[in-house]
């Protein structure tokens, strides 16, 4: 062990432990947790790093892996989603599956849209993993729901629907598993009795099911991609494919071709609100392993001088704390935030599946808006994690470039980041509402005491100040004032139509400002979320280290926006002068407990993938032992020098 890190680990003020029962919910789940990672062990898992192998011999890997995977589950009797979804991000590493498409939106779409008998015919093909699922809504030239051009005509003589990809921008384009599947859940605009009904999701089978032979359908993989190597994204071209009236997911054709409506038609778009929700877990998880790997790295990395003494700790220098602490607190900030995101998809959905739709526009709004903050934050802070760790960062035995280049996509996939802040209608329609007098409940209550605040540009001199800043409940206060900035995107919507400008030029004049107003709700919930999650927690010195994250990560946010706060004239210029002062006394109390605050994330050293962010800090030694294992080393004198070079 390198004694670094042992003193940093001898340093802490807090148990690591009970905070990983925090984490995960409970000692209960950490020690389920903790015996489905023994599976790390089995040999049949033992793999070449990914970073050594063409991009076909990755495929092909990850498609063993996922094999072996399902042949555990069941030799373990794993069934529970939660379980089953712990097991796989254990597995599975840094890196995607192409199977991971079928887990978490083939499946869920049949789980929350077949009926009875469709339930009965495909769940268990479904999950015995005879069918093989995949989810293809994007096409070539859209991803705009309503633009999508792929049809689906009802023939009522063959009680049989004909889909049709009638252009090239129509094809379908990125769905997963592209050679892996042999059914999808397709998404087309449906015709019958020669109306459009919309966007409605249908079951087409793909391959043979024995030779996997394409039928005659057109199906293959995109290429090579930013990341995703494991995965083999798809195109599908569909030229009039007949499939029988019962692969209708709602079942919403009757035999004469009669539509008959469903309860929402967005409950067609469930499984996008599923995913997204389950992202703002993983940008949690994927923000707590960077730093796990950041902040042990810096701890044993030693680099010129403060004093004329040793080299120090590069973690000792306030420019390095300020760049990966407040990442630190984000990934504790999002672990809460993922918690109730999660919490919140299934109470919801459990109305919905009881038949009140009531909440769903509000499950939606939030989904998108996390999603997309959450993603953005994540995204940028990979980057910082990889950069503050040097060259060595930029190696891929450090795994950033595979969690940056595999996290990208986030924030375009489930919803382009920019597109799901703009489903900010939720958030204006509510603020109308409030200034109507009606009372808002929830999440967007705030609102309601909106016009005796009066939240808009003013000359900070002009107001008196709000804030206590190191009171946290003074500032998720001053954060919620700031959320009131979707006031100005209302007003900018509103002088637009004075102009008489129609209502989606309107919109289109005012999009920068709507998602200035999501990116400041979400960073109000996110505040309110972490901060009301301290009240749950008993332990005094838990409760100590956790309050200088959140305040931390509130001050942070205020320096990096202030221009909004001091306008809204929500602190004034003396107190926006005090924060950076704040900040790094926040910084001096986190560091001795930096290296414990990443350790109780609990990460096990294979799921890390890391040589930076080794438990035991033996970087140096790992980092030569790595690099001999390139397949360049493969032979003293490579075949090059006889070809070219000699
Ligand atoms: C630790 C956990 C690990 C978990 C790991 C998970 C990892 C996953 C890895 C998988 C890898 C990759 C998967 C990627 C899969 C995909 O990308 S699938 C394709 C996804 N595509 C999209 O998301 C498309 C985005 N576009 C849209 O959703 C819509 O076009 C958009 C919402 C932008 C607009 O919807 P439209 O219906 O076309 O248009 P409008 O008329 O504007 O909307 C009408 C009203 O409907 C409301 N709405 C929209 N969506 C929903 C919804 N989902 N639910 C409820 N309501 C919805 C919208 O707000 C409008 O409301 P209003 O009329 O204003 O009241
Ligand atoms: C790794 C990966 C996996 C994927 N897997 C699947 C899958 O399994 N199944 C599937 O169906 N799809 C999948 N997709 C497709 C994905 O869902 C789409 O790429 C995503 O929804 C974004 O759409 P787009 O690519 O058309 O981007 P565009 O919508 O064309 O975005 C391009 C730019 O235009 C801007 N823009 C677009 N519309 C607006 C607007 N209304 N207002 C303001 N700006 C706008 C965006 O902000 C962005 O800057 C995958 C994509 C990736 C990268």
């Amino acid at each position: 062990m390198n004694p670094d890190i042992v003193k940093e680990r001898q340093n802490a003020s807090f148990d690591v432990q009970k905070l990983t029962y925090i984490l995960d919910g409970g000692p209960e789940k950490t020690k389920r947790r903790r015996e489905i990672s023994l599976v790390l062990n089995d040999p049949d898992f033992d793999e070449e790093d990914p970073n050594f192998l063409s991009r076909s011999e990755r495929y092909e890997q990850a498609v063993r892996k996922s094999a072996q995977m399902i042949l555990k589950l069941r030799e373990y009797g794993i069934s529970d989603p939660a379980e089953i979804n712990c097991y796989k991000s254990v597995v599975r590493g840094n890196f995607h599956e192409s199977l991971g498409l079928h887990y978490v939106m083939f499946l869920p779409t049949l789980y929350s849209q077949c009926d009875q008998e469709q339930s009965k015919k495909w769940l268990p093909l479904a999950t015995s993993f005879e069918v093989l699922g995949t989810y293809a809504q994007t096409e070539l030239g859209h991803t705009h729901l309503r633009g999508l051009e792929t049809t689906a005509t009802f023939d009522p003589t063959t009680q049989e629907f004909v889909l049709n990809s009638p252009t090239v921008t129509s094809i379908k384009w990125w769905p997963g598993a592209g050679k892996t599947s042999n059914h999808a859940v397709v998404l087309a605009q449906l015709y019958t009795r020669g109306k459009c009904h919309g966007l409605h999701a249908f079951i087409v089978q793909l391959r043979h099911m024995d030779t996997h032979e394409p039928l005659p359908i057109l199906v293959g993989d995109i290429g090579p991609k930013f990341g995703f190597s494991e995965v083999d994204n798809g195109f599908l071209k569909l030229d009039h494919v007949r499939i029988p009236r019962e692969n209708m997911l709602m079942k919403h054709v009757e035999p004469d071709g009669r539509y008959v409506k469903p309860a929402s038609a967005k409950l067609t778009y469930g499984t996008m609100v599923f995913i997204r929700s389950l992202l703002v877990g993983l940008s949690a998880l994927v923000m707590a392993k960077s730093c796990t790997i950041a902040i042990r790295y810096s701890a044993v990395r030693h680099q010129s001088e403060i004093r004329s003494e040793p080299e120090p700790q590069i973690l000792d220098y306030q420019t390095q704390q300020y760049k990966l602490f407040p990442l630190l607190a984000t990934a504790y900030a999002f672990s809460f935030v993922g918690q109730y995101m999660t919490e919140t998809y299934y109470r919801i959905s459990g109305d919905i599946n009881q038949g009140d739709l009531s909440e769903l526009p509000e499950l939606h709004a939030v989904s998108a808006g996390l999603k997309a903050f959450t993603t953005w934050t994540t995204n940028t802070g990979i980057e910082v994690c990889r950069m503050s760790c040097g060259g060595h960062g930029y190696s891929r035995s450090s795994a950033l470039p595979d969690l940056y280049a595999e996290f990208t996509p986030t924030c375009t996939y489930e919803g382009e980041n920019t597109v799901m802040m703009l489903q900010t209608a939720y958030l204006v329609k509510s603020y109308r509402q409030a200034k109507a007098g009606e009372q808002l409940r929830g999440i967007m209550s705030y609102l309601n005491d909106m016009e005796q605040r009066h939240v808009r540009a003013h000359p900070a001199s002009a107001r008196p100040a709000l804030v206590d800043i190191n009171d946290l409940s003074d500032l998720v206060e001053s954060y919620k004032l700031r959320a009131a900035l979707v006031e100005s995107a209302a007003k900018s919507i509103q002088q637009e139509l004075q102009k008489r400008r129609s209502h989606e030029d309107a919109w289109n004049n005012s999009a920068i400002d709507l998602v200035k107003a999501s990116d400041a709700h979400c960073h109000y919930m996110v505040v309110k979320l972490f901060t009301d999650k301290l009240s749950e927690i008993g332990d005094p010195d838990i409760n100590l280290v956790l309050t200088t994250l959140a305040q931390l990560y509130a001050l942070h946010g205020i320096a990096l926006n202030s221009g909004d706060f001091l306008q809204a004239g929500l602190l004034t210029v003396p107190q926006m002068q005090q924060i950076p002062v704040r900040i790094k006394e926040l910084l001096c109390l986190i560091r001795p407990n930096a290296v414990a605050l990443v350790d109780a994330f609990d990460f096990p050293d294979k799921v890390l993938s890391s040589v930076l962010g080794r438990y035991d800090g033996n970087v140096y030694e790992n980092l030569f032992e790595w690099a001999r294992r390139s397949p360049l080393n493969a032979t003293e004198v490579h075949e090059s020098f006889h070809k070219y070079l000699k």
